[in-house]
């Protein structure tokens, strides 16, 4: 990584005797470090898929390709990248070339955000026309508070606005309030996102000049309709007969229900809501149906009510270890709890200091969710923080979860790369039960 050799005298052109944390084959890391004065260190650790720095996006994308089939086979996705300040999180997430992600050279760099938009906007233009439709929402958590970037003010510009995350009466996290935009392509999805991001914090670091100061969350929101569904609206397009009116408020968005009326330009428009889409039956009905003619009609079921799935890409801000407690045998739970405070010696100070606190704690917290998830203790400590609380349903839900870790591999930075490596065994220990598809009777040709 170019920081890599940002800090202290370079090493020699060539030379890998500065480089300690090895990618020695396709599922193991060995940190190797024989520190003059100090104890030989040599760890290995395993993981299920291990990629070098000459690896492409794309060869890490092929990673999480196959999720994405998931996510409309009806599961939950989150994807999140861990690792220190500068480690790469946003150049695996998002790419390095923020501004332009359509050109081909700027395709090549991007990162799994935009790469993940349009496969799954390929992927269901393999699929029925009308049977999917996804809405995006952006999420950034920052100094332990939640703000919801696509949120609009009077004026319509986004200025980021403070959210509350709430436990529902099921024990899922919620946003209320939480702003969806309707997106149809790889395309539109960037487009809004370039938008968003520079309302995200960013601020330089002892190693990082454009480093993020905070978590960002971006969620792709797929609202699959099943095939029954969809040819009995056909059936009713057909036949030009209006649904009742009553049935529009089946569609779970608000901006969905908008756009089933007046789609915006160079967007197609949704199939109309059939009477599976919701509970009110047309006996029921002020409103005169065509579905209470005799002719036979597919029998209302469980497979034929519009079912989402979320897919969550996780930006996470970067760890960062001050150099009060920069040497080797660091222990990095002390850096990353309440003990964060003193770093102010080491050149950190006021807001900085403040954003770097909470960005640990944050991550703290996130460690001691898996630490109790994979002890399977009885409480798992979700809310003591936004991020652990916003991500419960990922991390100890029925989602499939994909932690992705940036680590340098060099010696300078081994303390971080050893607690990222020490997180992430930590996440394999973590014994859920198998990811749960959502809408079992939902066919997908
Ligand atoms: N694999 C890589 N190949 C080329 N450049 C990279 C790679 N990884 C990171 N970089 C570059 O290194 C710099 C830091 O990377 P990035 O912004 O992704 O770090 P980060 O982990 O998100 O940091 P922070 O947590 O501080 O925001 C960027 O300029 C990025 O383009």
């Amino acid at each position: 990584m170019p920081f890599d050799h940002g800090l202290g005298s370079p090493p020699a052109a060539g030379s890998t005797l500065d480089e300690v944390v090895q990618a020695v084959d396709d599922d193991s890391v060995l940190v190797n470090c024989a520190k003059p004065g100090s104890q030989i260190l040599t760890k290995m650790f395993e993981f299920e898929r291990v990629h070098g720095p000459g690896d492409s996006q794309e060869a890490v994308f092929e990673e999480v390709r196959p999720l994405l089939t998931s996510l409309l086979d009806g599961y939950n996705v989150c994807i999140m990248a861990y690792g220190q300040t500068g480690g790469g999180k946003t150049h695996t997430m998002i790419g390095s070339h923020h501004d332009n992600h359509s050109s081909s050279a700027a395709r090549d760099q991007n990162g799994i955000i935009p790469k993940a938009a349009s496969e799954l906007f390929r992927l269901i233009s393999e699929r029925p026309v009308g049977s999917h439709t996804v809405e995006v929402s952006v999420l950034e958590v920052y100094n332990n508070e939640v703000l919801d970037l696509l949120a609009k003010d009077e004026e319509g510009v986004a200025t980021g606005v403070k959210r509350d995350v709430i436990t529902t009466a099921t024990g899922t996290s919620e946003v209320p309030c939480l702003a969806h935009e309707p997106v149809c392509s790889g395309v539109e999805v960037m487009g809004l996102l370039g938008g968003v991001l520079r309302l995200r914090a960013q601020s330089p670091t002892l190693v990082h000049r454009d480093s993020s100061r905070s978590h960002l969350i971006v969620t792709l929101t797929v609202t699959s309709r099943s095939a029954n569904a969809l040819a009995l609206a056909r059936r009713m397009q057909s036949s030009r007969q209006e649904p009742p009116r009553t049935l529009q408020r089946e569609f779970w968005s608000p901006r969905c229900a908008r756009r089933a009326t007046a789609p915006p330009r160079g967007r197609p428009a949704p199939a109309p809501p059939t009477p599976e889409d919701g509970p009110s039956s047309p006996a029921s009905s002020p409103v005169s149906s065509p579905f209470s003619s005799p002719s036979p009609s597919p029998r209302p079921s469980i497979s034929q009510e519009p079912i989402r799935t979320r897919l969550q890409l996780v930006d996470l801000a970067g760890s960062e270890c001050h150099s009060c407690c920069r040497h080797l045998w660091c222990v990095w739970c002390r850096c990353h709890g309440d003990y964060c405070v003193v770093a102010g010696v080491s050149g950190v100070s006021g807001a900085a200091l403040w954003e770097s606190s909470c960005i640990n704690r944050s991550l703290s917290a996130l460690s001691d969710v898996l630490g109790a998830l994979a002890e399977q203790r009885p409480h798992v400590p979700y809310r003591n923080s936004k991020l652990t609380h916003l991500l419960q349903d990922s991390i100890g839900g029925d989602a499939k979860l994909l932690v992705m870790l940036c680590v340098s591999p060099t010696q300078h930075f081994l303390t971080e790369s050893l607690q990222s490596l020490g997180f992430g065994a930590r996440a394999r220990q973590v014994q859920r039960g198998p990811p749960r598809r959502k809408n079992t009777g939902l066919k997908i040709k």
